[in-house]
């Protein structure tokens, strides 16, 4: 079923607003079911006077020009978005399988596979990104929800940019994936999405960001590069994640280069004898 685009046709009174599905800073987000089609979405319902309030039109302004325009497996998707006097609602793609970040705390940490799948559709959707311009600025394991088939939808664009920039919006919320050049309020390009992902990885297999501990002590912990990886971390992840952690932005690791790493080749690219059985049959 399909989404009508044109923002005119759409109104409050199309959808069967289901349950909470959660909330943010800004607003909260229902499972909705759009009448005629049957199309489960979800909605998140912004008020304009919290917007004024916080100062964010321009951010959601921004978030809903950048993520309309999106169109990648592991990339939310924002079908349209309307008004009425006192509330703006966004309709969101519906991620069936809910928010990572309670899976991992869930699991604690997760196995180095489905890490490293995970880190492997992170990689793709930033590429995505990246080639149009687009830093998402703000990659966490909050922003990560999970498709119905386990695939990961990368959402959230509040605070993506067209690269490059120095916008010096202040940062609330955990200083845990921060970049040293954007403590340092430097201009700042797309590798900050490659030390996030490195921070990301960290998580994914440890269960705590490398640098976490009080906000004065992890931004000395970032400038300095002060971060161990357990033991248990196998040495190619181990590899990964401090090919992605460096403190100048060029001597990161591109996208390209994490796609084709050993620990995401090992677990991710399907065995040859695995690839053959799968064209065999399909040629069958
Ligand atoms: C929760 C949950 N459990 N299951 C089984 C599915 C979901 C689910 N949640 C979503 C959600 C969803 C919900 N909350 N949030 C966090 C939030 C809320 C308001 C402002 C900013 C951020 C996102 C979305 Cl957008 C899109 N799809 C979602 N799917």
């Amino acid at each position: 079923p399909q989404m009508p685009s044109n923002s005119k046709s759409l109104h409050l009174g199309m959808f069967e607003i289901g349950r909470a599905l959660g909330k943010g800073k800004f607003g909260r987000v229902y499972l909705a079911k759009e009448r005629k089609t049957g199309f489960l979405c979800a909605l998140k319902v912004l008020h304009k006077s919290e917007l004024q309030q916080g100062r964010v039109e321009t951010q959601l302004r921004r978030e809903v020009e950048i993520q309309s325009n999106l169109r990648h497996p592991n990339i939310l998707r924002l079908f349209g978005h309307f008004h009425d006097n006192d509330r703006v609602f966004l309709i969101i793609e519906y991620a069936g399988q809910g928010e990572l970040y309670k899976k991992l705390r869930k699991a604690g940490s997760f196995s180095e596979p489905r890490a490293a799948s995970y880190v492997a559709q992170m990689a793709s959707a930033l590429a995505y990104l990246h080639k149009k311009h687009v830093i998402h600025r703000d990659i966490k394991p909050e922003n990560i929800l999970v498709g119905s088939h386990g695939e990961i939808k990368l959402s959230d664009f509040g605070w993506s940019v067209h690269a490059p920039t120095n916008r010096r919006t202040t940062i609330c919320g955990t200083l845990d994936y921060l970049p040293p050049e954007m403590l340092r309020q430097d201009a700042h390009g797309d590798k900050v999405d490659l030390w996030a992902l490195g921070v990301l990885t960290y998580e994914f297999l440890v269960g705590c960001a490398p640098f976490e501990d009080t906000p004065l002590t992890t931004q000395k912990r970032i400038v300095h590069l002060d971060f161990k990886v357990p033991d248990f971390v196998s040495p190619e992840a181990k590899d990964l994640i401090t090919r992605l952690l460096r403190l100048d932005p060029e001597k990161r690791l591109s996208l390209e280069q994490v796609a084709e790493h050993p620990w995401i080749v090992k677990h991710c690219q399907k065995s040859k004898t695995n690839r053959e059985r799968t064209r065999n049959n399909h040629q069958r």
